[in-house]
C-alpha cells in the first residue's frame, strides 16, 4: 500500500489545476511502492484523455534532493533513456509544495514489473542501464550516495548484534566479517557517473522484452558506474529469497550492459567486492526496517536475509568467474 496521504476530489483538482494538463478527470491511488503516494491520474486535455502519475513525497525524500532527482529525469529523457518525463507546473517548477510536502506530476509510462525475468528481459534491462550510464555523463548535478559504506555500518550498527541475531542466529557473525572486509577494500580508482543505485525489477516497467520506464530515481546519485551494474545484478539474478542463483539471468544481464556499455577489465575484477557491497547495502536498510517497523505498520518490512544469502554467494571465491565474459 502506498498512498500515505489522502486527498479529496477538490483537493486534487486544484493541484491538477496548477499544471497545464487540461480539467482532472480520474485519480487513483497505486497500491505498489514503499516511499511515497502516488496516484495515476487523468486528465481530459481538448479530444485527448491524458495519464500521469502524481507523486507526493513523504519523509523519506529529501526536498532539497528533488531537483537532482527530477532535472535527471529530463535529462536522461532528453537523451532518449525510457524514463518519464516531469511535467512543470504553470511557473516552471518541477515540484510543488502542498502543505509542508512536495508533490511532482510525472509522464506516465505503459508497462509492467515482471516478477520472473526472462534471459531477453534481462538483457534489455542491462542495456538500458548501460543507456543511463553513458546519458548521465553530462549531467551537471551533484548528489553522493547517501547509501555507502559509511550508511551500511551505522545502520547495522543500530540494529546491534541482538537485533541481526534476533532476524537469524548466524547473520551478525556474517556483518562482521563482511562490513569491515568489504568496506576496507572499497575501490577508489574507478569510472564515477550518475547511477540509479536501486534498479530492482519493481523499479523497470516492461512490454514483454522491451524496457518502456525505468523509475524511482530516488537513490539516485554520482557514485562508482559499475556499483550500479552490482546492484541491478543483485536484484535480478536471484530468486526472491536469495536462494538461487540463475546463472542465465546474470550471463543476458551482463552481456546487454556490455553491448552498450563495454565494461573494462578493472571494472569486471572489481564486481565480486561490489556485489557484497551491494548485498551489505540492501541487508543493511532492510535489517534497519526488519527491527524498526512497528507491527500495525502499514508496509510490510523486507527479509533482509534475501540479501544476506546473495551476500554469502558473492564472497564464496569460486563464484567470481560470472562476472567474466562468457
Ligand atoms: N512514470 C510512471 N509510469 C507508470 N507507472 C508508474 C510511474 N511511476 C510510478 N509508477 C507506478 O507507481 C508504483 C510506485 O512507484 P515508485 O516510484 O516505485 O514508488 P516508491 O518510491 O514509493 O517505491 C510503481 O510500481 C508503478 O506501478
Ligand atoms: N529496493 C529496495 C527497497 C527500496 O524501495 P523502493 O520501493 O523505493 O524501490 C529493497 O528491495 O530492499
Amino acid at each position: 500500500m502506498a498512498v500515505y496521504t489522502r486527498l479529496g476530489a477538490e483537493e486534487m483538482a486544484r493541484i491538477i489545476a496548477a499544471f497545464d494538463v487540461g480539467t482532472l478527470v480520474s485519480a487513483k491511488g497505486i497500491a505498489e511502492g514503499v516511499s511515497n503516494s502516488n496516484w495515476l491520474v487523468e486528465t481530459q486535455c481538448f479530444d485527448a484523455t491524458r495519464r500521469f502519475i502524481l507523486t507526493m513525497y513523504e519523509n523519506r525524500v529529501e526536498i532539497g534532493d528533488l531537483p537532482f532527482f527530477l532535472d535527471l529525469l529530463d535529462h536522461l529523457a532528453a537523451r532518449d533513456c525510457p524514463v518519464p518525463r516531469t511535467i512543470h507546473d504553470r511557473d516552471g517548477a518541477s515540484y510543488r509544495l502542498y502543505e509542508g510536502k512536495a508533490l511532482a506530476l510525472i509522464e506516465f509510462l505503459p508497462g509492467v514489473s515482471v516478477s520472473e525475468p526472462t534471459p531477453g528481459q534481462a538483457r534489455a534491462v542491462g542495456a538500458a542501464l548501460a543507456q543511463v550510464h553513458l546519458a548521465g555523463r553530462d549531467f551537471a548535478g551533484q548528489r553522493e550516495n547517501g547509501m555507502g559504506c559509511a550508511a551500511w555500518a551505522e545502520l547495522l550498527g543500530s540494529c546491534g548484534t541482538d537485533g541481526l541475531s534476533a532476524i537469524d542466529p548466524q547473520l551478525a557473525a556474517l556483518v562482521a566479517r563482511e562490513l569491515p572486509l568489504v568496506s576496507g577494500r572499497w575501490p577508489t580508482d574507478l569510472p564515477r557517473s550518475v547511477i540509479h543505485a536501486d534498479l530492482f525489477p519493481d523499479n523497470v516497467l516492461m512490454l514483454d522484452e522491451r524496457v518502456t520506464g525505468l523509475i524511482d530515481f530516488y537513490f539516485a546519485c554520482v557514485d562508482i558506474t559499475a556499483y550500479d551494474v552490482a546492484v541491478t545484478h543483485a536484484a535480478w539474478c536471484f530468486s526472491a529469497d536469495g536462494r538461487t542463483f540463475m546463472p542465465e539471468l546474470s550471463a543476458a544481464l551482463l552481456a546487454g550492459y556490455d553491448a552498450v556499455r563495454p565494461l573494462s577489465d578493472a571494472e569486471r575484477a572489481a564486481l565480486p567486492l561490489l556485489a557484497r557491497g551491494a548485498s551489505l547495502r540492501f541487508l543493511a536498510t532492510r535489517a534497519y526496517d526488519w527491527a524498526n517497523t512497528p507491527a500495525d505498520a502499514l508496509v510490510t518490512p523486507k527479509d533482509p536475509m534475501a540479501f544476506a544469502r546473495r551476500l554469502e554467494f558473492y564472497s564464496q571465491d569460486g563464484h567470481a568467474g560470472i562476472f567474466q565474459p562468457a
